[in-house]
């Protein structure tokens, strides 16, 4: 039997991937070092793999077949935009896309202006902003703290995950709109959905019993 392959973010969503995994009899304590710096795991027993990922690199592993299952964010599954089936909503990893801004940015959203919208997620702004509200803006790529901004001047909004709020209300900023919600996903290599079929719907039915 060939093993079957899991690669899984790093950040936030791995320890509660794990958690879920083991409540269904799939475990990998090696995994569980939080000072180990391995990349890769193997449950001899389970023909399992395991990869650690850079979350928003976890699409791209899926839809190259380097590894048949993923586990990652539904912002990184939109914005990387990779040919692989989404097949379960995890549940977890519950935050929203906004727009956020100053609430002064309001009237400028309301009238359609050209304004510039800083972002992580530039594939989501502008799929939110030309396709679904019809509003011509200027996106502007950043990489982290993504709230400053506006702050600083350097947009009007931001969009941007909102989990608890915290963030924005340090920074004196609030959520304009709601572009979507938001929780972890789990996808799958088209091929290996119908080479692995019975592995796989096994899995999703053991998943979903949990869920
Ligand atoms: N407060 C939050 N901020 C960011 N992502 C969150 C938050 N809450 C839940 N998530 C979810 O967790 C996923 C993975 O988070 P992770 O920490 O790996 O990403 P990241 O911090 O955006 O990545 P990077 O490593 O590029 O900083 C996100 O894609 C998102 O779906
Ligand atoms: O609503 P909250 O609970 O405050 O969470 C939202 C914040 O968390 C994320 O940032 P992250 O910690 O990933 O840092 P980053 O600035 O490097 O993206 C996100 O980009 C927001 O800034």
């Amino acid at each position: 039997m060939r093993y079957l392959t899991f690669a899984l973010g790093k950040g936030r969503l791995a320890k509660q991937t794990l958690e879920l995994f083991e409540k269904i009899g799939i475990t990998c304590e090696e995994m569980k070092d939080k000072d180990s710096r391995k990349l890769i795991f193997t449950n001899e027993e389970l023909k399992l793999k395991f990869f650690l990922a850079k979350g928003p690199d976890v699409p791209t592993y899926v839809e190259y077949g380097a590894a048949d299952i993923g586990v990652a964010g539904k912002d990184t599954i939109l914005e990387e935009r990779r040919k692989v089936h989404e097949v379960l909503d995890l549940g977890y990893g519950r935050c929203s896309m906004c727009v956020c801004g100053y609430k002064e940015a309001v009237p400028l959203l309301q009238h359609h202006e050209l304004i510039r919208v800083a972002t992580k997620y530039p594939n989501i702004a502008k799929d939110y902003f030309y396709n679904t509200k019809h509003q011509t803006v200027e996106i502007i790529k950043l990489n982290g703290s993504i709230e400053l901004a506006p702050i600083v001047g350097l947009s009007e909004v931001i969009v941007d995950i909102v989990e608890t709020g915290s963030t924005l209300k340090e920074n004196g900023l609030e959520v304009l709109e709601e572009v979507c919600p938001l929780s972890a996903r789990m996808i799958v290599n088209p091929v290996s959905m119908r080479m692995e079929s019975t592995r796989i719907k096994t899995l999703l039915t053991k998943l979903r019993a949990q869920l």
